[in-house]
């Protein structure tokens, strides 16, 4: 097996040279390649024909390491092996998909091999198409270029410039002067099928951004509001890297007397949830497939085409072979991208919650001390035996006020029980009483709650 971690213009001779000295007559030759396999489509079809023509594609492997990596492979036993989620799988209940890639560094050296690819070469016609792909497949695949549509004339381009100490782009010695390669690009394509006509998929990436993070984020379409106001929507987040995740952000009652709305989430984080599991690097389990002769999780000729179909347009059109070079618009290193990407987002029919959803870390005990924290109830080695009386204050008062309701009156008799334990047992009173020092129990924390 030969792996080709060359540059592209020193392909088809090594392949032709490996084919013509080094094949074994007797054995399985394989041939690994990858990106950059062209340009655009002409050049990628004229790279794809000169190989073929000393390797066949059965001894052909285009790697796209995204493929390998555990949570894009985890996309289709989520969608294949769940009813719940096929059946959610369509536009009747999917308002907007974002796919997004952001790397909080910049160039940082590798600016000549990037300045002649630029980010969606490098990032967007590759690894987000096949994330794209897995996502929306049908079972069996279909893929055709005719079917996806790209929004070209709504694309958001940036770059990135220096910020707090960290260099621009153009301040990169091996960036050419005054190039306008886009290091960040967003965009938005559509998929002209039964299942998903209408629901827009944004692509986004990006450097020198404010974090590390690649997902999917699914989000669904508004419930009828009727008696609760204010519902968010829900979300089904694949979180690729770091920290391998998959979770829904729904909506549930907020434990306690009240029937009360409040974001939540399901939550399979695997470091939690698989604390053993070894997760293999991308590459290891491709090279392995690659060895035991499977494709599957490889580029196949005509998917390379498709992909390139979709993105030539765009491409000449950053590449100015139709008309002016756009500019990409600045934005500073270690920010979310250009100033532009929430209206971008927005128009595409994502909807962020207005209050910003934290996640959850704390238990139900905890809650009920934060209600009485915002009541006014101190933090420190004693608030528990202040919030134990306070606790004892608010079940009287909702005694008085509702004693005429039997279910209430249950609940309440309860809630005594329950604090009653709390005060006999040394764990309970010490432990969800007294609130670490994180944050949560602030005002901020307890009005989310409460909504
Ligand atoms: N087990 C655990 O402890 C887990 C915890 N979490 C945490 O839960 C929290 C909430 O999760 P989640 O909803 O996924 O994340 P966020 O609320 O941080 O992000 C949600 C979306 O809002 C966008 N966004 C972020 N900041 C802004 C802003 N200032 N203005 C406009 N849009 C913005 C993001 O865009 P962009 O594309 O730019 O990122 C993203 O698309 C996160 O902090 C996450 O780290 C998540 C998973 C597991
Ligand atoms: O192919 C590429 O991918 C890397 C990101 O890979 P990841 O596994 O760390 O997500 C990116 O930095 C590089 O520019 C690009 O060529």
């Amino acid at each position: 097996m030969f792996y080709f971690a060359l540059p592209p213009n020193v392909f088809v001779s090594v392949a032709k040279n490996i084919k013509e000295h080094c094949y074994a007559e007797t054995g399985v030759n394989r041939i690994i390649v990858e990106k950059p396999l062209g340009r655009d489509l002409d050049s990628a079809r004229e790279l794809s024909n000169s190989l073929k023509q000393y390797w066949s594609e059965e001894e052909t492997y285009r790697i796209d390491h995204y493929l390998g990596k555990e949570m894009v492979k985890n996309i289709l036993v989520l969608r294949f092996a769940n009813i719940a989620m096929a059946s959610m799988w369509d536009k009747s209940h999917i308002s907007n998909i974002q796919i997004t890639f952001k790397e909080p560094f910049g160039t940082e050296g590798r600016g000549g091999y990037f300045d002649s690819f630029g980010i969606i070469r490098d990032v967007l016609q590759n690894h987000l198409l096949q994330v794209l792909s897995i996502l929306t497949m049908e079972r069996p695949v279909s893929f055709s270029a005719e079917d996806i549509r790209d929004e070209k004339e709504d694309t958001l381009l940036g770059q990135y410039v220096g910020a707090d100490g960290k260099p621009g782009y153009l301040e990169d010695d091996t960036v050419p002067r005054g190039s306008v390669c886009p290091t960040f690009a967003a965009t938005c394509l559509w998929i002209k099928n039964e299942r998903w006509e209408g629901v827009p998929f944004i692509l986004k990436a990006g450097k020198a951004l404010n974090e590390a993070k690649v997902e999917v984020r699914i989000q669904f379409k508004d419930v009828t509001q009727g008696i609760f106001k204010d519902i968010t929507r829900n979300e089904l987040i694949i979180r690729i890297q770091p920290s391998e995740a998959v979770y829904l952000k729904m909506n549930t009652k907020t434990p306690g007397l009240q029937t009360r709305a409040m974001a939540t989430e399901m939550d399979l984080t695997y470091n939690q949830r698989f604390a053993d599991a070894k997760i293999p690097e991308a590459y290891e389990a491709l090279i392995l497939d690659a060895l035991q002769g499977d494709h599957s999780n490889f580029v196949r000729n005509d998917e390379l085409d498709v992909a390139w179909k979709i993105f030539t347009p765009i491409l000449h059109w950053i590449d100015g072979q139709s008309g002016a070079r756009p500019k990409p618009t600045s934005y500073p290193y270690g920010s979310r991208g250009p100033a532009e990407l929430n209206t971008f987002v927005e128009k595409y029919g994502y909807h962020r919650s207005p209050s910003r959803y934290e996640w959850p870390v704390t238990n139900l005990g905890a809650q009920l001390i934060i209600d009485t924290k915002s009541l006014g109830a101190t933090r420190g080695a004693g608030s528990g035996v202040r919030n134990c009386f306070a606790f004892v204050a608010i079940t009287v008062i909702a005694e008085r006020i509702d004693m005429n309701h039997p279910i209430i009156a249950l609940v309440c008799a309860v809630d005594i029980v329950f604090q009653a334990y709390a005060v006999c047992n040394w764990r309970m009173f010490w432990n969800p009483f007294v609130l670490p020092a994180d944050g949560i129990g602030t005002p901020t924390r307890a009005c989310q709650l409460k909504h």
